[in-house]
């Protein structure tokens, strides 16, 4: 049995990270943790977009994929307690990030947090794990990955 998959190794990727501003205290840590794991596995060339809110991350992460990059981060947070249209935004968000990577072939990966309320968000981002940096970890693994499926 041949097993096949993705090593940690940033050496040489080129990585596009698509970060909302909004619930900007979360997504910025977000982001931190992500970047600390790229730069802690080599990256040398990590792009940031940021965009209004989570709602808006797939169109930039479209434009970021045809432009060649190895994989795509998406990191956003959708936080219950503030908005009705909590599932609406959730849902569409993780729609659109599924359809990008089948329609370019790129992996963009889904680090968006959705939470009931914003403690809960800090306790991903940074209080007692930073998914950034673990959402940053699948980020590396599915762009070796995919280099090894061409
Ligand atoms: O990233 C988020 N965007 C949110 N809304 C903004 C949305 O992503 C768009 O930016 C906006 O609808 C304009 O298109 C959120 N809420 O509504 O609560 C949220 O929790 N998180």
């Amino acid at each position: 049995v041949k097993t096949i998959e993705g090593a940690f190794i940033g050496k040489g990727l080129r990585i596009g990270i698509v970060v909302a501003r909004f619930n900007d205290l979360l997504t910025e840590e977000l982001l931190k943790g992500a970047l600390d794991c790229f730069e802690r596995h080599g990256v040398e060339r990590v792009d940031v977009v940021k965009v209004p809110g989570s709602f808006e991350i797939p169109l930039a992460a479209k434009k970021l994929a045809e432009r060649g990059y190895d994989a795509v981060l998406a990191l956003g947070a959708v936080v219950r307690g503030e908005t009705k249209h909590f599932d609406l935004v959730a849902n569409e968000v993780a729609k659109g990030v599924v359809k990008v990577s089948l329609d370019t072939g790129v992996p963009v990966i889904f680090g968006v947090i959705t939470v009931e309320d914003e403690l809960q968000g800090f306790n991903r981002a940074g209080v007692k794990s930073n998914k950034g940096f673990e959402y940053a970890m699948a980020t590396l693994e599915m762009a070796n990955l995919i280099k090894k499926l061409r």
